[in-house]
Protein backbone atom coordinates (compact mmCIF):
# COMPACT_ATOMS: atom_id res chain seq x y z
CA UNK A 1 0.00 0.00 0.00
CA UNK A 2 1.47 3.47 -0.83
CA UNK A 3 -1.69 6.21 0.15
CA UNK A 4 -4.04 6.68 2.74
CA UNK A 5 -6.84 8.30 1.16
CA UNK A 6 -10.65 9.36 2.80
CA UNK A 7 -12.93 8.84 -0.18
CA UNK A 8 -16.24 10.83 1.69
CA UNK A 9 -18.12 11.40 4.67
CA UNK A 10 -21.72 11.44 5.65
CA UNK A 11 -24.33 12.20 8.30
CA UNK A 12 -27.94 11.11 8.38
CA UNK A 13 -29.80 13.48 10.57
CA UNK A 14 -32.63 10.97 11.21
CA UNK A 15 -30.83 8.23 12.91
CA UNK A 16 -27.76 10.12 13.91
CA UNK A 17 -25.59 8.18 12.09
CA UNK A 18 -22.36 9.44 10.96
CA UNK A 19 -20.36 7.55 7.80
CA UNK A 20 -16.33 7.87 7.40
CA UNK A 21 -15.17 6.06 4.12
CA UNK A 22 -10.95 5.72 4.26
CA UNK A 23 -8.82 3.56 1.55
CA UNK A 24 -6.01 1.99 1.53
CA UNK A 25 -4.22 1.78 -1.74
CA UNK A 26 -1.51 0.30 -3.35
CA UNK A 27 -0.30 0.36 -7.63
CA UNK A 28 -2.93 -2.35 -7.95
CA UNK A 29 -5.37 -2.76 -4.81
CA UNK A 30 -7.11 -0.92 -2.81
CA UNK A 31 -8.50 -1.82 0.93
CA UNK A 32 -11.93 0.05 1.88
CA UNK A 33 -12.71 0.91 5.19
CA UNK A 34 -16.02 2.53 7.08
CA UNK A 35 -16.48 3.40 10.69
CA UNK A 36 -19.61 4.57 11.87
CA UNK A 37 -20.56 6.79 14.66
CA UNK A 38 -23.99 7.22 15.94
CA UNK A 39 -24.25 10.61 17.29
CA UNK A 40 -27.43 10.97 19.93
CA UNK A 41 -29.82 13.15 18.82
CA UNK A 42 -31.52 16.57 19.93
CA UNK A 43 -35.18 16.21 20.84
CA UNK A 44 -35.59 19.34 18.16
CA UNK A 45 -35.03 19.48 14.99
CA UNK A 46 -31.19 20.88 14.21
CA UNK A 47 -30.69 24.51 12.88
CA UNK A 48 -29.16 24.92 10.05
CA UNK A 49 -26.39 26.63 11.59
CA UNK A 50 -25.58 23.81 13.99
CA UNK A 51 -25.70 21.45 10.72
CA UNK A 52 -23.19 23.87 9.34
CA UNK A 53 -20.69 23.96 12.31
CA UNK A 54 -21.33 20.32 12.72
CA UNK A 55 -20.42 19.34 9.61
CA UNK A 56 -17.10 21.02 10.07
CA UNK A 57 -16.67 19.28 13.16
CA UNK A 58 -17.35 16.08 11.21
CA UNK A 59 -14.57 17.45 8.21
CA UNK A 60 -11.55 17.34 11.36
CA UNK A 61 -13.19 13.95 13.24
CA UNK A 62 -13.29 11.84 9.73
CA UNK A 63 -9.68 12.76 9.07
CA UNK A 64 -8.50 11.87 12.76
CA UNK A 65 -10.30 8.56 13.12
CA UNK A 66 -8.63 7.60 10.50
CA UNK A 67 -5.66 6.32 12.40
CA UNK A 68 -6.77 3.03 12.69
CA UNK A 69 -6.57 2.76 9.36
CA UNK A 70 -3.73 4.10 8.51
CA UNK A 71 -1.74 1.99 10.95
CA UNK A 72 -2.55 -1.14 9.29
CA UNK A 73 -0.45 -0.26 6.45
CA UNK A 74 1.33 2.91 7.45
CA UNK A 75 1.73 3.86 4.11
CA UNK A 76 3.97 6.96 2.87
CA UNK A 77 1.33 9.18 1.78
CA UNK A 78 -1.45 10.27 3.51
CA UNK A 79 -3.64 12.02 1.34
CA UNK A 80 -5.95 14.59 2.54
CA UNK A 81 -9.55 14.86 1.34
CA UNK A 82 -9.98 18.61 1.29
CA UNK A 83 -8.10 22.46 1.63
CA UNK A 84 -7.48 22.96 5.41
CA UNK A 85 -6.36 25.78 6.87
CA UNK A 86 -2.80 25.99 8.91
CA UNK A 87 -3.96 24.82 12.24
CA UNK A 88 -5.93 21.81 10.60
CA UNK A 89 -3.65 20.91 9.46
CA UNK A 90 -1.08 21.09 12.38
CA UNK A 91 -3.44 19.15 14.49
CA UNK A 92 -3.52 16.16 11.17
CA UNK A 93 0.40 16.35 11.10
CA UNK A 94 0.78 16.06 14.79
CA UNK A 95 -1.57 13.22 15.33
CA UNK A 96 -0.37 11.09 12.46
CA UNK A 97 3.45 11.34 13.47
CA UNK A 98 2.71 12.53 17.44
CA UNK A 99 0.27 10.29 18.19
CA UNK A 100 1.09 6.87 16.13
CA UNK A 101 4.77 7.80 18.16
CA UNK A 102 4.40 4.44 20.09
CA UNK A 103 3.15 2.58 17.35
CA UNK A 104 6.11 3.74 15.10
CA UNK A 105 8.68 2.72 17.94
CA UNK A 106 7.23 -0.56 18.45
CA UNK A 107 7.01 -1.30 14.73
CA UNK A 108 10.21 0.10 13.71
CA UNK A 109 8.67 2.46 11.88
CA UNK A 110 10.27 5.77 11.61
CA UNK A 111 8.68 7.64 8.67
CA UNK A 112 5.44 7.41 10.29
CA UNK A 113 7.68 10.33 12.43
CA UNK A 114 7.85 12.14 9.34
CA UNK A 115 5.04 11.97 7.68
CA UNK A 116 3.30 14.92 6.23
CA UNK A 117 0.00 15.08 4.59
CA UNK A 118 -0.48 16.21 1.12
CA UNK A 119 -3.70 18.86 1.35
CA UNK A 120 -4.97 19.51 -1.69
CA UNK A 121 -5.08 23.31 -2.75
CA UNK A 122 -7.53 26.07 -2.47
CA UNK A 123 -8.78 27.83 0.51
CA UNK A 124 -11.33 27.23 2.99
CA UNK A 125 -14.31 29.18 3.57
CA UNK A 126 -14.03 30.89 7.18
CA UNK A 127 -16.72 29.65 9.90
CA UNK A 128 -19.29 31.40 11.59
CA UNK A 129 -18.40 32.20 15.11
CA UNK A 130 -19.89 30.42 17.34
CA UNK A 131 -19.41 31.44 21.13
CA UNK A 132 -21.40 28.34 23.65
CA UNK A 133 -18.99 29.13 26.51
CA UNK A 134 -21.78 30.49 28.56
CA UNK A 135 -23.78 26.65 28.20
CA UNK A 136 -23.94 23.43 30.36
CA UNK A 137 -20.28 21.96 29.66
CA UNK A 138 -20.63 18.20 28.50
CA UNK A 139 -18.03 16.19 31.16
CA UNK A 140 -16.29 13.69 29.30
CA UNK A 141 -16.69 10.39 31.24
CA UNK A 142 -14.21 7.34 31.20
CA UNK A 143 -14.95 5.24 34.20
CA UNK A 144 -11.92 5.82 36.08
CA UNK A 145 -11.04 8.43 38.97
CA UNK A 146 -10.12 11.22 37.23
CA UNK A 147 -13.48 12.15 34.80
CA UNK A 148 -15.70 11.26 38.70
CA UNK A 149 -13.22 13.95 40.33
CA UNK A 150 -13.82 16.13 37.21
CA UNK A 151 -17.80 15.36 37.20
CA UNK A 152 -18.22 16.36 41.32
CA UNK A 153 -16.06 19.83 40.57
CA UNK A 154 -18.38 21.34 37.94
CA UNK A 155 -21.54 19.80 39.83
CA UNK A 156 -19.92 21.75 43.09
CA UNK A 157 -19.16 24.43 41.22
CA UNK A 158 -23.10 24.68 40.09
CA UNK A 159 -22.00 23.71 36.40
CA UNK A 160 -24.18 21.75 35.81
CA UNK A 161 -22.19 19.17 33.65
CA UNK A 162 -24.01 16.78 31.28
CA UNK A 163 -21.97 13.40 31.55
CA UNK A 164 -20.63 12.20 28.13
CA UNK A 165 -18.89 8.75 27.02
CA UNK A 166 -18.31 6.93 23.92
CA UNK A 167 -19.90 3.44 23.54
CA UNK A 168 -20.29 3.39 27.61
CA UNK A 169 -19.59 -0.01 28.79
CA UNK A 170 -20.89 -1.64 31.99
CA UNK A 171 -18.74 0.89 34.08
CA UNK A 172 -19.39 3.49 32.39
CA UNK A 173 -23.16 3.20 32.49
CA UNK A 174 -22.65 2.51 36.60
CA UNK A 175 -20.37 5.81 37.35
CA UNK A 176 -23.24 7.41 35.70
CA UNK A 177 -25.94 5.73 37.73
CA UNK A 178 -23.88 6.70 41.02
CA UNK A 179 -23.82 10.36 39.81
CA UNK A 180 -27.61 10.78 39.04
CA UNK A 181 -26.78 13.01 36.45
CA UNK A 182 -28.35 12.70 32.90
CA UNK A 183 -25.98 11.37 30.54
CA UNK A 184 -25.43 11.52 26.46
CA UNK A 185 -24.05 8.74 24.72
CA UNK A 186 -22.32 8.41 21.26
CA UNK A 187 -21.82 5.21 19.58
CA UNK A 188 -18.60 3.94 17.31
CA UNK A 189 -18.26 1.18 15.28
CA UNK A 190 -14.43 0.09 13.47
CA UNK A 191 -15.53 -1.83 10.58
CA UNK A 192 -14.96 -5.22 11.39
CA UNK A 193 -12.60 -5.63 8.28
CA UNK A 194 -10.05 -3.82 10.60
CA UNK A 195 -9.88 -6.99 12.80
CA UNK A 196 -10.33 -9.70 10.11
CA UNK A 197 -6.93 -7.17 8.99
CA UNK A 198 -5.36 -7.84 12.42
CA UNK A 199 -5.83 -11.40 12.66
CA UNK A 200 -4.25 -11.75 9.39
CA UNK A 201 -1.26 -10.22 10.71
CA UNK A 202 -1.73 -6.70 9.83
CA UNK A 203 0.29 -3.99 11.31
CA UNK A 204 -1.54 -2.79 14.92
CA UNK A 205 -1.03 -1.07 17.77
CA UNK A 206 -1.80 1.90 19.74
CA UNK A 207 -2.98 5.12 18.64
CA UNK A 208 -4.57 8.56 19.78
CA UNK A 209 -7.78 7.00 21.38
CA UNK A 210 -8.21 10.50 23.13
CA UNK A 211 -8.44 12.71 20.18
CA UNK A 212 -10.72 11.31 18.53
CA UNK A 213 -12.95 10.32 21.56
CA UNK A 214 -12.83 14.87 22.18
CA UNK A 215 -14.32 14.91 18.41
CA UNK A 216 -17.02 13.13 18.98
CA UNK A 217 -17.52 14.75 22.30
CA UNK A 218 -17.38 18.32 20.09
CA UNK A 219 -19.30 17.07 17.84
CA UNK A 220 -22.31 16.24 20.27
CA UNK A 221 -21.70 19.70 22.23
CA UNK A 222 -22.47 21.11 18.99
CA UNK A 223 -25.57 19.36 18.06
CA UNK A 224 -26.99 19.61 21.45
CA UNK A 225 -26.37 23.69 21.97
CA UNK A 226 -23.98 22.71 24.80
CA UNK A 227 -20.82 24.49 26.14
CA UNK A 228 -17.34 23.26 26.10
CA UNK A 229 -16.12 19.87 26.28
CA UNK A 230 -14.36 19.43 29.73
CA UNK A 231 -11.71 16.43 29.69
CA UNK A 232 -10.26 15.49 32.82
CA UNK A 233 -6.54 14.90 31.34
CA UNK A 234 -3.95 15.65 33.63
CA UNK A 235 -0.58 17.04 34.10
CA UNK A 236 2.12 13.88 33.68
CA UNK A 237 0.14 13.04 30.36
CA UNK A 238 2.32 15.26 28.70
CA UNK A 239 5.61 13.49 29.74
CA UNK A 240 7.16 11.08 27.06
CA UNK A 241 8.09 7.41 28.10
CA UNK A 242 10.86 7.58 26.23
CA UNK A 243 13.26 9.12 23.11
CA UNK A 244 13.81 7.41 19.54
CA UNK A 245 15.40 8.57 17.31
CA UNK A 246 15.52 12.37 18.56
CA UNK A 247 11.45 12.00 18.52
CA UNK A 248 9.57 12.01 22.19
CA UNK A 249 7.39 8.68 22.48
CA UNK A 250 4.35 9.33 24.34
CA UNK A 251 1.48 6.96 24.94
CA UNK A 252 -0.35 9.46 26.09
CA UNK A 253 0.31 11.84 23.49
CA UNK A 254 -3.41 12.88 22.61
CA UNK A 255 -4.29 13.51 26.14
CA UNK A 256 -1.43 16.13 26.74
CA UNK A 257 -1.56 19.69 26.60
CA UNK A 258 0.26 19.76 23.05
CA UNK A 259 -2.79 17.97 21.63
CA UNK A 260 -5.05 20.06 23.65
CA UNK A 261 -3.95 23.53 22.21
CA UNK A 262 -3.58 21.97 18.75
CA UNK A 263 -7.42 20.48 18.91
CA UNK A 264 -8.52 24.01 20.58
CA UNK A 265 -6.82 25.92 17.73
CA UNK A 266 -7.87 23.96 14.64
CA UNK A 267 -11.80 23.86 15.88
CA UNK A 268 -11.34 27.11 16.43
CA UNK A 269 -10.19 27.86 12.68
CA UNK A 270 -11.97 25.60 11.10
CA UNK A 271 -15.86 25.03 12.36
CA UNK A 272 -15.19 28.84 14.57
CA UNK A 273 -15.39 27.49 18.17
CA UNK A 274 -14.40 29.88 20.73
CA UNK A 275 -14.41 28.10 23.66
CA UNK A 276 -14.79 23.98 22.65
CA UNK A 277 -12.46 21.73 24.85
CA UNK A 278 -10.12 21.79 27.65
CA UNK A 279 -9.06 19.79 30.54
CA UNK A 280 -10.03 20.65 34.25
CA UNK A 281 -7.28 18.48 35.61
CA UNK A 282 -4.43 19.71 33.27
CA UNK A 283 -2.47 21.64 35.99
CA UNK A 284 -2.89 18.57 38.52
CA UNK A 285 -0.12 15.59 38.89
CA UNK A 286 -1.92 12.15 39.15
CA UNK A 287 -0.94 11.93 42.45
CA UNK A 288 -3.20 15.24 43.21
CA UNK A 289 -6.08 13.59 41.56
CA UNK A 290 -5.95 10.30 43.76
CA UNK A 291 -6.02 12.70 46.73
CA UNK A 292 -8.96 14.56 45.28
CA UNK A 293 -10.98 11.27 44.73
CA UNK A 294 -10.41 9.82 47.93
CA UNK A 295 -12.53 12.78 49.13
CA UNK A 296 -15.68 11.47 47.14
CA UNK A 297 -16.67 8.21 47.87
CA UNK A 298 -20.31 7.90 46.11
CA UNK A 299 -18.46 5.99 43.55
CA UNK A 300 -16.14 3.49 45.49
CA UNK A 301 -18.22 0.19 44.16
CA UNK A 302 -17.98 1.26 40.66
CA UNK A 303 -15.00 3.26 39.82
CA UNK A 304 -12.42 1.96 37.51
CA UNK A 305 -9.35 3.43 35.97
CA UNK A 306 -8.11 -0.13 34.57
CA UNK A 307 -7.56 -0.24 30.60
CA UNK A 308 -8.40 -3.87 30.29
CA UNK A 309 -11.83 -3.18 31.29
CA UNK A 310 -12.53 -1.66 28.42
CA UNK A 311 -11.47 -3.51 25.63
CA UNK A 312 -13.74 -4.18 23.01
CA UNK A 313 -13.78 -7.92 23.69
CA UNK A 314 -13.00 -10.18 26.43
CA UNK A 315 -12.70 -7.06 28.81
CA UNK A 316 -12.00 -7.83 32.54
CA UNK A 317 -14.92 -6.60 35.07
CA UNK A 318 -13.52 -4.43 36.84
CA UNK A 319 -10.03 -3.90 38.10
CA UNK A 320 -7.45 -6.45 36.46
CA UNK A 321 -4.98 -6.14 39.71
CA UNK A 322 -2.09 -7.22 37.42
CA UNK A 323 -1.55 -4.23 35.02
CA UNK A 324 0.60 -0.82 35.57
CA UNK A 325 -2.16 1.21 35.71
CA UNK A 326 -3.56 -1.01 38.51
CA UNK A 327 -0.80 -0.81 40.51
CA UNK A 328 -0.66 2.49 39.71
CA UNK A 329 -3.74 4.17 40.92
CA UNK A 330 -3.72 1.55 43.80
CA UNK A 331 -0.11 2.98 45.25
CA UNK A 332 -1.57 6.82 44.07
CA UNK A 333 -4.73 6.16 46.29
CA UNK A 334 -2.90 4.14 49.34
CA UNK A 335 -1.63 7.16 51.01
CA UNK A 336 -5.23 8.93 51.10
CA UNK A 337 -7.54 6.03 52.43
CA UNK A 338 -8.14 3.25 54.53
CA UNK A 339 -6.76 0.07 53.73
CA UNK A 340 -10.02 -1.89 53.79
CA UNK A 341 -11.64 0.92 51.82
CA UNK A 342 -8.64 0.36 48.98
CA UNK A 343 -8.81 -2.72 48.87
CA UNK A 344 -12.46 -3.20 48.55
CA UNK A 345 -12.63 -0.33 45.40
CA UNK A 346 -9.71 -2.86 43.80
CA UNK A 347 -10.81 -6.36 45.03
CA UNK A 348 -7.69 -6.99 46.21
CA UNK A 349 -4.23 -5.51 48.13
CA UNK A 350 -1.47 -5.86 45.47
CA UNK A 351 0.65 -4.18 48.18
CA UNK A 352 0.57 -7.70 49.83
CA UNK A 353 1.19 -9.43 46.72
CA UNK A 354 5.04 -10.10 45.98
CA UNK A 355 4.48 -10.88 42.76
CA UNK A 356 3.82 -7.58 41.92
CA UNK A 357 7.25 -5.58 42.74
CA UNK A 358 8.74 -6.00 39.43
CA UNK A 359 6.05 -4.38 38.16
CA UNK A 360 6.42 -1.46 41.30
CA UNK A 361 10.08 -1.38 40.56
CA UNK A 362 9.60 0.06 36.80
CA UNK A 363 6.99 2.70 37.91
CA UNK A 364 9.34 4.06 40.39
CA UNK A 365 12.54 4.22 37.87
CA UNK A 366 14.68 1.31 39.79
CA UNK A 367 14.44 -0.90 36.42
CA UNK A 368 13.30 -0.17 32.49
CA UNK A 369 11.22 3.01 31.66
CA UNK A 370 7.83 4.39 32.37
CA UNK A 371 5.75 1.72 30.98
CA UNK A 372 3.58 2.27 27.82
CA UNK A 373 0.23 2.84 29.62
CA UNK A 374 -1.72 5.66 31.43
CA UNK A 375 0.51 6.29 34.65
CA UNK A 376 1.94 9.20 36.67
CA UNK A 377 5.95 10.49 36.82
CA UNK A 378 8.20 8.03 38.70
CA UNK A 379 8.49 11.17 41.10
CA UNK A 380 4.81 10.63 41.99
CA UNK A 381 5.36 6.98 42.53
CA UNK A 382 8.05 7.97 44.69
CA UNK A 383 6.34 10.75 46.20
CA UNK A 384 3.60 7.78 46.93
CA UNK A 385 5.39 5.12 48.50
CA UNK A 386 7.66 7.64 50.62
CA UNK A 387 3.91 8.83 52.16
CA UNK A 388 3.18 4.97 52.90
CA UNK A 389 6.26 3.65 54.39
CA UNK A 390 5.42 6.56 57.17
CA UNK A 391 1.89 5.10 57.73
CA UNK A 392 1.28 2.55 60.13
CA UNK A 393 -1.17 0.67 58.37
CA UNK A 394 1.24 0.72 55.03
CA UNK A 395 4.81 0.18 56.27
CA UNK A 396 4.48 -3.18 56.80
CA UNK A 397 3.37 -4.50 53.69
CA UNK A 398 5.69 -6.52 51.82
CA UNK A 399 5.88 -4.70 48.95
CA UNK A 400 6.23 -1.63 49.90
CA UNK A 401 8.37 -2.81 52.42
CA UNK A 402 10.87 -4.39 49.48
CA UNK A 403 10.72 -1.19 47.19
CA UNK A 404 11.75 1.33 50.32
CA UNK A 405 14.72 -1.10 50.64
CA UNK A 406 15.73 -1.20 46.76
CA UNK A 407 15.23 2.85 45.96
CA UNK A 408 18.40 4.89 45.98
CA UNK A 409 19.10 7.22 47.86
CA UNK A 410 19.02 10.41 45.44
CA UNK A 411 15.06 9.10 44.55
CA UNK A 412 14.15 9.71 48.16
CA UNK A 413 15.68 13.12 47.66
CA UNK A 414 13.73 14.15 44.69
CA UNK A 415 10.80 13.28 46.34
CA UNK A 416 11.18 15.07 49.56
CA UNK A 417 11.57 18.45 47.03
CA UNK A 418 9.28 17.51 44.55
CA UNK A 419 6.09 19.80 44.08
CA UNK A 420 3.21 17.17 42.71
CA UNK A 421 0.72 18.58 44.71
CA UNK A 422 1.65 22.03 43.69
CA UNK A 423 -0.46 22.80 40.59
CA UNK A 424 1.50 23.73 37.58
CA UNK A 425 2.14 24.07 33.83
CA UNK A 426 0.55 25.25 30.96
CA UNK A 427 -3.48 24.95 30.80
CA UNK A 428 -6.31 26.13 28.64
CA UNK A 429 -9.30 25.96 31.46
CA UNK A 430 -11.29 29.67 31.31
CA UNK A 431 -12.05 32.30 33.85
CA UNK A 432 -15.45 30.99 34.61
CA UNK A 433 -14.05 27.47 35.26
CA UNK A 434 -11.20 27.90 37.38
CA UNK A 435 -12.76 28.86 40.44
CA UNK A 436 -14.52 25.02 40.25
CA UNK A 437 -10.89 23.97 40.01
CA UNK A 438 -9.62 26.06 42.94
CA UNK A 439 -12.71 25.32 45.10
CA UNK A 440 -11.45 21.61 44.83
CA UNK A 441 -7.97 22.01 45.17
C1 LIG B 1 -8.47 -1.09 26.07
C2 LIG B 1 -7.07 -0.93 25.59
O1 LIG B 1 -6.21 -0.53 26.36
N1 LIG B 1 -6.81 -1.23 24.34
C3 LIG B 1 -5.50 -1.09 23.74
C4 LIG B 1 -5.01 -2.47 23.33
O2 LIG B 1 -5.94 -3.01 22.43
P1 LIG B 1 -6.58 -4.47 22.57
O3 LIG B 1 -6.35 -5.20 21.32
O4 LIG B 1 -6.04 -5.12 23.80
O5 LIG B 1 -8.12 -4.16 22.79
P2 LIG B 1 -9.15 -3.15 22.08
O6 LIG B 1 -9.03 -1.79 22.68
O7 LIG B 1 -10.41 -3.83 22.20
O8 LIG B 1 -8.74 -3.02 20.57
C5 LIG B 1 -8.97 -4.03 19.60
C6 LIG B 1 -8.27 -3.66 18.32
O9 LIG B 1 -8.85 -2.47 17.78
C7 LIG B 1 -7.87 -1.52 17.50
N2 LIG B 1 -8.44 -0.19 17.75
C8 LIG B 1 -9.15 0.03 18.90
C9 LIG B 1 -9.70 1.28 19.12
C10 LIG B 1 -9.53 2.29 18.17
O10 LIG B 1 -9.99 3.45 18.32
N3 LIG B 1 -8.82 2.01 17.04
C11 LIG B 1 -8.27 0.78 16.81
O11 LIG B 1 -7.64 0.58 15.76
C12 LIG B 1 -6.69 -1.84 18.41
O12 LIG B 1 -5.46 -1.44 17.85
C13 LIG B 1 -6.79 -3.35 18.51
O13 LIG B 1 -6.12 -3.92 17.43
O14 LIG B 1 -3.79 -2.36 22.64
C14 LIG B 1 -3.87 -1.54 21.45
C15 LIG B 1 -2.52 -1.57 20.79
O15 LIG B 1 -1.54 -1.05 21.62
C16 LIG B 1 -4.27 -0.11 21.85
O16 LIG B 1 -4.38 0.72 20.74
C17 LIG B 1 -5.63 -0.18 22.56
O17 LIG B 1 -5.94 1.11 23.03
C18 LIG B 1 -7.29 1.52 22.75
C19 LIG B 1 -7.29 2.35 21.48
C20 LIG B 1 -7.79 2.35 23.90
O18 LIG B 1 -8.95 2.73 23.94
N4 LIG B 1 -6.92 2.66 24.83
C21 LIG B 1 -7.13 3.56 25.95
C22 LIG B 1 -7.59 2.81 27.17
C23 LIG B 1 -5.80 4.23 26.20
O19 LIG B 1 -4.76 3.64 25.97
N5 LIG B 1 -5.79 5.48 26.59
C24 LIG B 1 -4.57 6.16 26.79
C25 LIG B 1 -4.61 7.53 26.14
C26 LIG B 1 -3.99 7.44 24.79
C27 LIG B 1 -4.18 8.70 23.98
O20 LIG B 1 -3.18 9.32 23.57
O21 LIG B 1 -5.30 9.06 23.73
C28 LIG B 1 -4.30 6.27 28.26
O22 LIG B 1 -5.25 6.21 29.03
O23 LIG B 1 -3.14 6.41 28.58
N1 LIG C 1 -15.33 6.11 26.46
C1 LIG C 1 -15.06 7.39 26.67
N2 LIG C 1 -15.91 8.35 26.27
C2 LIG C 1 -15.64 9.65 26.46
N3 LIG C 1 -14.54 10.10 27.06
C3 LIG C 1 -13.67 9.19 27.50
C4 LIG C 1 -13.88 7.79 27.33
N4 LIG C 1 -12.81 7.14 27.87
C5 LIG C 1 -12.00 8.09 28.36
N5 LIG C 1 -12.52 9.31 28.16
C6 LIG C 1 -11.94 10.58 28.54
O1 LIG C 1 -10.63 10.64 28.02
C7 LIG C 1 -9.76 11.21 28.98
C8 LIG C 1 -8.65 10.22 29.29
O2 LIG C 1 -9.19 9.00 29.78
P1 LIG C 1 -8.63 8.27 31.06
O3 LIG C 1 -8.93 6.82 30.90
O4 LIG C 1 -7.25 8.66 31.36
O5 LIG C 1 -9.51 8.94 32.23
P2 LIG C 1 -10.45 8.43 33.37
O6 LIG C 1 -11.16 7.20 32.96
O7 LIG C 1 -11.30 9.53 33.79
O8 LIG C 1 -9.48 8.23 34.61
P3 LIG C 1 -8.34 7.21 34.90
O9 LIG C 1 -7.05 7.88 34.51
O10 LIG C 1 -8.44 6.96 36.34
O11 LIG C 1 -8.62 6.00 34.07
C9 LIG C 1 -10.59 11.58 30.20
O12 LIG C 1 -10.97 12.93 30.10
C10 LIG C 1 -11.80 10.70 30.06
O13 LIG C 1 -12.93 11.33 30.62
Amino acid sequence: MDAFTFPSYSIDFATGEVLFDYALTGPDCEQRFTEVITLPLPAEPVPDATAATLARVLELLHVVAGVSYYKAAAPSRLVLPAPLGAAAVELVTAVYTKGLAEYAYRNELPHVLELRPEVPSGTVDPAAPVDNSDRRPLSAVGGGKDSIVTLEALRRAGLDPVPFSVNPNHVIVSVNEASDLVPLAARRRLDPVLFELNAAGARNGHIPVTAINSLIAVATAVLHGLGPVVMSNERSASDPNLIWNGHEINHQWSKGVEAEGLLRAALAEHAGLTEPYFSLLRSLSELHIARLFAEIDRYDAVVTSCNAAFKLRDASERWCRDCPKCRFVFLAMAPFMPRARLTGIFGGDLLADESQIPGYRELLGIDGHKPFECVGEVEESVVALSLLAQQEQWRDAPVVRALVAALPDTAWQAAATSDVFTPGGDNHVPAPYAKALTALT
